[in-house]
């Protein structure tokens, strides 16, 4: 499921193409026509809300839409029709803050008591610090910050912490699991609760895999049991490795990974050794998507303890 197919769309989504007409006779397709920059998308039901809208700042593209193209909006804005069912997954009454790859980031209800703040911009790093950076997807906002911390409750309260994590070796012609501070230390738990799954697994279809389709040109079509994990303050690492080298493992092609309480910790960064020096850490609720046989790591865990949960697709 993504959200072009249910009822309402929330902040994470993002929103499905459409047709917008405008009353000139023009019309072209949000795709096509509005990626790439910070996006206000109105939907004001009359004239009188059309004209409260706040005049959008500079570099903000604003749309207005409706099933009619709303009338009365200041300057700035630009009118359009959009199909009714597309209508009704935004919502009526609301301004929403857009960011540039037409995710649905907040929903202010209109007439706005303050001119929103845009989507926080990132300053951009220069020219010849962006050679060196591992091919990796980050996803903001697949699990909303109250399933993170319901995550991290169910690992530590009905997992009891989870086990220590171990690894496979072959011992006499046999495959064993073996705890080895060489490769890693940490606890994990394949979650225990099917509600919690489901969630997860509905979060996954709705805002990862599309993304994984559109950035990598790669159909997800079988995951791993997910696993929630635990790196304790001064005893949790996961050393460079890759994640598909031995026979029960081949078939993964990414590995999908969420932070779950980022900032609650230091250290516990990703690292791609083979591409470089940078570190990633993206903000609690966002995924981390990168190919299986990449080399990587994650760095010790200093003060704290990182939650996440990880998965591998195929
Ligand atoms: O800590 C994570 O998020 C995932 C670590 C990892 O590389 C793995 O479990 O294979
Ligand atoms: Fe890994």
């Amino acid at each position: 499921m993504n959200a072009a197919a249910s009822a309402h769309w929330l902040p994470g989504d993002r929103l499905p193409d459409v047709r917008l007409r405008a009353d000139d006779g023009t019309n072209c397709t949000l795709h096509a026509e509005f990626a790439g920059a910070p996006l206000w998308l109105a939907t004001p039901t009359d004239a009188h809300a059309a004209a409260l809208l706040p005049v959008p700042p500079p570099g903000t593209l604003a749309l207005c839409v409706g099933p009619q193209a709303p009338q009365g909006a200041p300057a700035g804005w630009r009118a359009f029709a959009a199909d009714a069912r597309w209508c009704e997954g935004v919502g009526a009454g609301l301004l929403w803050l857009v960011d540039a790859n037409l995710r649905l980031c907040a929903p202010v209800p209109l007439p706005p008591q303050s001119v929103p703040t845009t989507t926080p911009s990132v300053e951009p790093l220069p020219g010849e610090r962006t050679f060196a950076i591992a091919p990796v997807l980050q996803i903001p906002g697949v699990f909303e910050p109250e399933l993170c911390a319901a995550l991290i409750r169910h690992l530590d309260v009905d997992c009891a912490g989870g086990d220590v994590s171990a690894v496979l070796v072959m011992q006499d012609g046999e495959q064993r699991l073996q705890v080895d501070p060489d490769i890693k230390q940490r606890r994990e738990a394949i979650p225990r609760d099917a509600q919690l799954e489901a969630r997860m697994h509905e979060r996954l279809m709705r805002r990862a895999l599309p993304e994984i389709a559109r950035v990598f040109n790669f159909e997800v079509r079988r995951r791993d049991p997910f696993k929630l994990l635990a790196y304790p303050e001064n005893a949790g690492y996961f050393r460079a490795h890759r994640d598909n080298e031995t026979p029960d493992v081949a078939h993964r092609r990414f590995a999908l990974s969420v932070n779950l309480n980022q900032g609650d910790y230091t250290g516990g960064e990703f690292r791609y050794p083979e591409f470089g020096p940078h570190l990633f850490s993206p903000p609690t609720g966002a995924a981390l998507v990168f190919s299986c046989s990449m080399l990587h790591e994650v760095r010790p865990v200093m003060r704290g303890t990182r939650y996440a949960m990880t998965t591998f697709l195929a």
